[in-house]
């Protein structure tokens, strides 16, 4: 982690739909480094301030800033070219083509050609085409897709699709990436396995993280921080040991106060916080196999 100015800065945001108000005065800063989570309840504003970062959800006030640059009233394709990626909770991949087709478009921001004549393959969009495709084989070979680079999405098991939609993410080349609640669906060996391709192209590609998830066995084993919303407001905002003993933070989880309940909800969340064995493990597996792939493919 780093100090001096926060890679980005959320001061005083709110966010209104009509009468509903799904950000109430929210600020926080996240440094350069950082793996940040942001949880709480159902329609607690995590989405919602994840579309504002963005550029999906315009405040109603306040300020959002980048690397020093103000973010808000940018489009989206803007926010992504100033280096700020997103994953969405549900997949967003093309079934039908391959799994670099689906990371290559991750680059189609950065082409002058369109994704149209890309597709159709003449004139420049050839080269850039060309281009781009070589420019993601070193993240097809980090995410562990090498051998399956050339199959059709649509026959591959759900955890590998995370990871394909993971690797087009990151095929934007971005500073800050934002991950809406990636495990969302996985049993516990498919989180494990997903959290360490996360950390270990974190680690790789010096990323930022703001992650939303509702699996607290994950957040408390990869988040440095993590900003809890209630209602829209800030309820906390700490490392996830401190977070997980918050009494606010329990009782926003649990709805309310019975001195029983609060104990069996702390435990709960505790227990994600247990171990950090697994991910860990798994995360120096997951490098190991990108670089003996990368290794055995050099030499052919
Ligand atoms: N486009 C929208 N139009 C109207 N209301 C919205 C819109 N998006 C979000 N909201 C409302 O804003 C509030 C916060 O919703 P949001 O989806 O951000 O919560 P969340 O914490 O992500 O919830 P979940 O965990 O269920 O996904 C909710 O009351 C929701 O109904």
């Amino acid at each position: 982690m780093t100090t001096g100015k926060p890679l980005l800065a959320v001061r005083n945001v709110k966010l209104t739909f009509g009468g509903i108000t799904a950000i109430k005065d929210v600020s926080f800063e996240v440094e350069k480094g950082e793996f940040f989570a942001i949880i709480g309840p159902n329609g607690a504003g995590k989405t919602s301030m994840l579309n504002v970062l963005n550029g999906v959800y315009k405040p109603t006030s306040g300020t959002v800033e980048f690397e020093g640059q103000p973010l808000l009233g940018r489009k989206p394709a803007d926010i992504a070219r100033l280096g700020i990626a997103r994953t969405f909770q549900n997949l967003a991949l093309f079934e039908e083509m391959t799994v670099l087709d689906n990371v290559v478009l991750g680059r189609h921001h950065f082409m002058k050609a369109g994704v149209l004549s890309g597709m159709l393959w003449f004139g420049r969009a050839r080269r850039e085409e060309y281009e781009a495709r070589r420019d993601c084989m070193p993240l097809i070979e980090l995410m562990g897709l090498s051998d399956i680079r050339n199959e059709l999405v649509r026959d591959l098991p759900y955890g590998v699709k995370k990871r394909i939609e993971l690797a087009r993410a990151l095929a934007m080349r971005p500073k800050l990436l934002l991950l809406d609640e990636p495990v969302a669906g996985m049993n516990g060996p498919e989180t494990a396995e997903l959290a360490s391709w996360v950390l270990n192209a974190k680690r790789e590609l010096d990323l930022t993280i703001i992650m939303i998830e509702h699996d607290m066995a994950l957040v408390t084993k990869v988040a440095d921080r993590v900003l809890v919303l209630d209602f829209g407001e800030v309820i906390c905002c700490d490392k996830p040991s401190v977070a997980v003993n918050d009494p606010r933070v329990i009782r926003a989880y649990i709805g309310g106060t019975d001195e029983k309940v609060i104990n069996q909800a702390t435990a709960g969340l505790k227990e994600g916080s247990a171990s950090t064995d697994t991910t860990e493990k798994s995360a120096s597996d997951a490098k190991k196999e990108s670089v003996s792939t990368a290794t055995s493919e050099d030499a052919s």
